[in-house]
């Protein structure tokens, strides 16, 4: 059985390429420069004119490339998926920006009818390599004609199709050359009018660095439309690669795919190219220009190979170099940078040394002691130690400070894998994980005759923070400099032990307590205030009968007061030790607590105290 050839469906593949390949008709002019300028490539005396001209409804393209001859009309421009852009073997030909053999057929999602005239850069007159028309229709048909033409070179016809003319109006076209060709390294005009220039505006000469950069943030604001944090300029060799990358002076959501505007051998592939830079490089926008990357079949994104992934590391190596130098040169701006950026910087941390020493010399992070970097934090708490959860740093820190322990919250994003990562540093560096044993906090129950004295007092203090929702108890607890501690029904361990204790008591002395713990809410948070604390111990004092302070003797009135003001005064301290949150009620309390005590600390002993 003969074998026989495949047909080709041209209004099938048409349809293929504008519903499916190419994004937009847009492409149409595209394709047709990028043929202009890879004639011009391939006729290699450098230079090179691209003319384009806009007149009733036609659209011409004119180059002074190295043309074709009859035959080669015949071969290539009649064959999908011919191309004199690869070799042998069937490689795109890297000096080339195509390479797949059907970019001109996109000039069919806008006209009808393609001509090409064509002379060829190959043979002089007479020697029978003359000029040539070649007619393609959209049916699937072409015809071939000789015609006048004396320079080697190319010129494309293209009549718009009804519905397209839009497309091949002089505004259209002189905005999609620009879009698309400004950077090239041709003289390309539309109209008579120039469209490329002094080339990528990196690589343009300015008398000083200060203009280059002024240039270059005009640059990005007329781009992007933002003023960048910092300029930073690309240079990747292996991928032909040069350009900038402007950091962004807004923090952005590290889940927000950053997009960047690539060119290709100076010819724009898109406006939003994801995954040009590493992942956690989110805070900067590039327009970057690659000689040696390859662009997909719709050439709207860049081909996902090993040399793409090289270009990515590249890149992100040029990054982290910035960085260094900032910290090197201008901590303050460093600082600044991380203020806004500080998610990406964690994330490169977890890889990356120069990174860890960075976020570990520059970045704040909470600890018990205030706000400092983990650096400074080790050498004020050699022993000091972190919490891998915000909960268990905000349960314990007052504790673990009362006890000299400093600790670090380790528990926002990547800040625990940091911190266990910083021995990378120098293995000396020892910040250890907090022991919760290593704090525990025994809540001990008081003697019933104490407990019993303590029950005027009880009774006042839970009046005094009823409103507030919260119950009070007195334990005897470690460290005894802390007067009291505000639990919430989060602090699991604690309530257990409260509970045991409480357990304990009622069994030893169920009939004495059993007032106290009946008023004892389930899930109420837990205002425990502290007998071995001095000056709690003196507080629930003022609930005995006797002198209040300085041998006199004070109404009750007064005294309940007081006990209210000191009550309030220790849940306020409690709320703010322990890093919970304020609601408007607890910083009234707070304000009128202190107001109060002040009050008290300032009364004069004769004038007697004047309350409520
Ligand atoms: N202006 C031109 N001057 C000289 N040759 C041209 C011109 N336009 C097209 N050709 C020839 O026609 C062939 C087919 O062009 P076409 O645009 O369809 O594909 P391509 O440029 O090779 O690849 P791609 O599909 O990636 O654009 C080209 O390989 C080239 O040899």
């Amino acid at each position: 059985m003969a074998e026989q050839a495949f047909q080709v469906d041209l209004r099938g593949v048409v349809d293929l390429l504008s519903r499916h390949l190419y994004a937009s008709p847009r492409v149409y002019l595209r394709e047709l420069l990028q043929n202009a300028v890879d004639a011009i490539t391939a006729r290699g005396e450098g230079g090179g004119r691209v003319e384009i001209e806009t007149t009733g409804g036609t659209l011409r393209v004119h180059d002074d490339g190295i043309g074709l001859t009859a035959d080669e009309v015949h071969t290539l421009l009649a064959t999908i998926g011919r191309s004199s852009k690869r070799d042998e073997l069937g490689f795109a030909r890297h000096d080339f920006l195509g390479q797949f053999g059907i970019g001109l057929l996109s000039a069919f999602l806008v006209a009808d009818e393609i001509e090409v005239v064509t002379r060829s850069a190959k043979g002089g007159p007479g020697d029978g390599h003359g000029a040539v028309r070649w007619t393609g229709l959209s049916g699937g048909s072409y015809r071939v004609e000789p015609a006048e033409r004396d320079e080697p070179g190319t010129t494309v016809t293209l009549r718009a199709r009804p519905g397209a003319a839009e497309l091949l109006s002089p505004a259209v076209v002189a905005d999609l050359a620009r879009t698309y060709g400004s950077l090239l390294p041709v003289d390309l005009t539309v109209d008579g009018v120039p469209v490329t220039g002094g080339g990528p505006p990196w690589q343009v000469a300015h008398p000083d660095p200060a203009s280059r950069r002024r240039a270059l943030e005009r640059y990005c604001e007329d781009l992007y439309g933002f003023t960048p944090f910092d300029v930073v300029d690309l240079d990747v060799p292996e991928a032909g690669l040069t350009g900038v990358a402007f950091v962004l002076p807004q923090p952005v959501s590290p889940a927000a795919r950053a997009a960047h505007r690539v060119y290709l051998k100076r010819m724009l592939l898109a406006e939003s190219v994801e995954g040009l830079l590493p992942e956690w490089a989110f805070f900067a926008r590039c327009v970057v220009d690659a000689g040696e990357l390859r662009p997909t079949a719709s050439r709207e994104a860049l081909y996902e190979d090993e040399l793409l992934d090289s270009a990515r590391q590249g890149l992100g190596d040029v990054l982290r170099q910035w960085l260094v130098r900032l910290s090197e040169t201008d901590p303050g701006r460093l600082r600044a940078f991380l203020r806004l950026h500080q998610l990406g910087v964690k994330a490169m941390a977890l890889h990356d040394d120069e990174m860890l020493r960075i976020v570990d010399r520059w970045l704040e992070y909470e600890t018990s002691a205030g706000p400092m970097t983990l650096h400074e934090f080790r050498r004020r708490h050699p022993d000091g130690r972190f919490t891998p959860s915000v909960d268990e740093f905000r349960r314990l820190s007052a504790v673990a400070g009362a006890q000299g322990v400093g600790l670090v919250n380790g528990g926002y994003v990547h800040d625990t894998e940091i911190i266990e990562r910083l021995p990378a540093l120098d293995p000396d560096i020892r910040l250890a994980r907090l022991d919760a044993a290593q704090l525990t906090t025994t809540f001990g129950v008081l003697d019933p005759a104490a407990e019993l004295r303590l029950r005027p007092f009880l009774a006042a203090a839970q009046r005094a923070v009823e409103r507030l929702g919260c119950e009070v108890v007195v334990r005897e607890f470690d460290p005894a400099s802390l007067p009291a501690l505000y639990l919430t029904s989060r602090d699991a361990q604690f309530r257990d032990e409260l509970a045991r204790a409480r357990e304990e008591a009622d069994e030893l002395w169920a009939d004495v307590l059993g007032a106290v713990n009946a008023t004892t809410g389930v899930d109420r948070p837990q205002l425990v205030l502290n007998h071995r604390n001095p000056l709690a111990r003196r507080v629930t004092s003022l609930g005995d009968d006797g002198p209040v302070s300085g041998g006199e003797t004070t109404p009750h009135a007064p005294r309940d007061d007081l006990i209210e003001l000191a009550v309030q005064a220790l849940y306020g301290q409690a709320l703010l030790l322990g890093h919970h949150p304020l609601r408007p009620a607890d910083t009234a309390v707070l304000n009128r607590s202190f107001i109060g005590l002040l009050e008290w600390a300032v009364h004069s002993p004769e004038a007697p105290h004047e309350h409520g």
